[in-house]
C-alpha cells in the first residue's frame, strides 16, 4: 500500500490562558491515503478547525499554543520544518477552502490578481499571460462559462456560488496533494452548496487529490467521504468507512450524532456525557479498520 498523504499521530494541543492550560486536542490520530476523501465530524468546539490549522502550519506561530505529536505530510514531519518551509507548502502541495468564499477572497484585488498570486507560489517566474491562460482553464474546470469576465471582476461583483467556484479553482490550481475543506459553502444556500460540493467532488476525483473534509453536516459527509473520523471534545472516538459507520455506529457519541441530525445545531445532545462516562474504550474502530491495521 502507498504511504499516506497525511499522518497524524498522538496530536495534542493546548492553549495557555490566564487561568492555566486549556487542553483542546488529547492525542488524536488520523491518516489520509493518496486520493482518499476523509471527513472529520463533530459538533462545534470539538477541535476540527484547529486540527486543520495545525496541518496548514497556521497554529504553530501562535505564542499561546502548545502542540505535541506527529503531523507527517508526504512523509515529512511538519513539526520539524522551519516556518518558511511550512509557508512554502501552503497553496502549493496543500491548500484550503473555507466556509465563506466571499470573505475569503480579497475585496481590493480582481479575481485574476489573486489567481496570479496563487499560481506564482508554485512558479515564481510565471508571466501574466501564462497565469491568465492557466486561470481560464482552472475556471472552465469549475464550469464557469465566462472566465474572462470573472477574472476581471472583484469578489463583491460575483454571487456567493460563483465565488465558491473561484475558491475551488484557486485551491486546486497548483494541483495540491491535499485539500483541506472546512465546512465549505455553509455560508451559501443549500442548493448552491450541493452544486459546488458536487463539482469539488468530481475535481478531486479527477486529480486524485486527498481531502480532509471538515463538517458537522452528516448528510453532506455521507455523500462526499470515503472514510469518517468522529471527534468529540478533542478525542477521536470512532472511525471507519462511511457506509459502515453510518449503518452501524458503535460509539454512543456517533449514535447520538446520527440520531440528532435535525437538532444538531440546537440545544446539544441530552444525556450524552452520561452515556460517554459509561463507555470505557476511548476509540471504536470498525472490525478490520483500526488505525494501526490501516497503516500497516
Ligand atoms: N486561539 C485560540 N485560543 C484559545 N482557544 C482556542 C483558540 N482557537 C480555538 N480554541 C478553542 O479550541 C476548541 C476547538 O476549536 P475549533 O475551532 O477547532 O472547533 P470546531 O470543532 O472547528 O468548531 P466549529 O464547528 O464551531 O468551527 C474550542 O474550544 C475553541 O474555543
Amino acid at each position: 500500500m502507498s504511504a499516506p498523504t497525511l499522518r497524524i499521530d498522538n496530536l495534542r494541543l493546548g492553549f495557555k490562558t490566564w487561568s492555566g492550560m486549556v487542553e483542546v486536542l488529547h492525542g488524536i490520530a488520523l491518516h489520509i491515503r493518496p486520493g482518499e476523501r476523509v471527513a472529520l465530524v463533530g459538533e462545534s468546539g470539538s477541535g476540527k478547525s484547529v486540527t486543520a490549522r495545525i496541518v496548514l502550519g497556521l497554529l504553530q506561530s501562535i505564542r499561546t499554543a502548545r502542540i505535541d505529536g506527529t503531523v507527517e505530510f508526504e512523509g515529512i514531519n511538519l513539526q520539524s520544518l522551519k516556518p518558511k518551509s511550512r509557508h512554502a507548502l501552503r497553496g502549493t502541495r496543500m491548500s484550503m477552502i473555507f466556509q465563506d468564499p466571499t470573505s475569503s477572497l480579497n475585496p481590493v484585488y480582481t479575481i485574476f490578481d489573486q489567481f496570479r498570486e496563487v499560481l506564482a507560489r508554485a512558479d515564481a517566474a510565471i508571466t501574466a499571460e501564462q497565469a491568465r491562460e492557466k486561470a481560464i482553464v482552472a475556471l472552465a474546470d469549475v464550469a464557469i462559462s465566462e472566465p474572462e469576465r470573472v477574472l476581471d471582476s472583484y469578489a463583491f461583483q460575483l454571487s456567493g456560488g460563483m465565488n465558491q467556484r473561484v475558491m475551488i479553482a484557486m485551491a486546486l490550481a497548483n494541483n495540491p496533494a491535499l485539500l483541506l475543506a472546512d465546512e465549505p459553502g455553509t455560508a451559501l444556500d443549500v442548493t448552491v452548496q450541493a452544486q459546488t460540493l458536487k463539482l469539488m467532488s468530481e475535481l478531486v476525483e479527477k486529480h486524485r487529490t486527498s481531502v480532509l473534509f471538515i463538517s458537522h453536516n452528516l448528510g453532506v459527509v455521507r455523500e462526499f467521504a470515503d472514510r469518517v473520523y468522529v471527534i468529540y471534545k478533542g478525542n477521536i472516538v470512532e472511525q471507519g468507512p462511511t457506509a459502515a459507520l453510518f449503518d452501524n455506529p458503535l460509539h454512543p457519541y456517533t449514535k447520538a450524532l446520527l440520531s440528532a441530525v435535525p437538532r444538531i445545531t440546537g440545544g446539544g445532545i441530552p444525556d450524552l456525557d452520561e452515556d460517554m462516562a459509561a463507555f470505557r474504550a476511548p476509540l471504536v474502530a470498525h472490525p478490520g479498520y483500526s488505525e494501526r491495521e490501516l497503516l500497516a
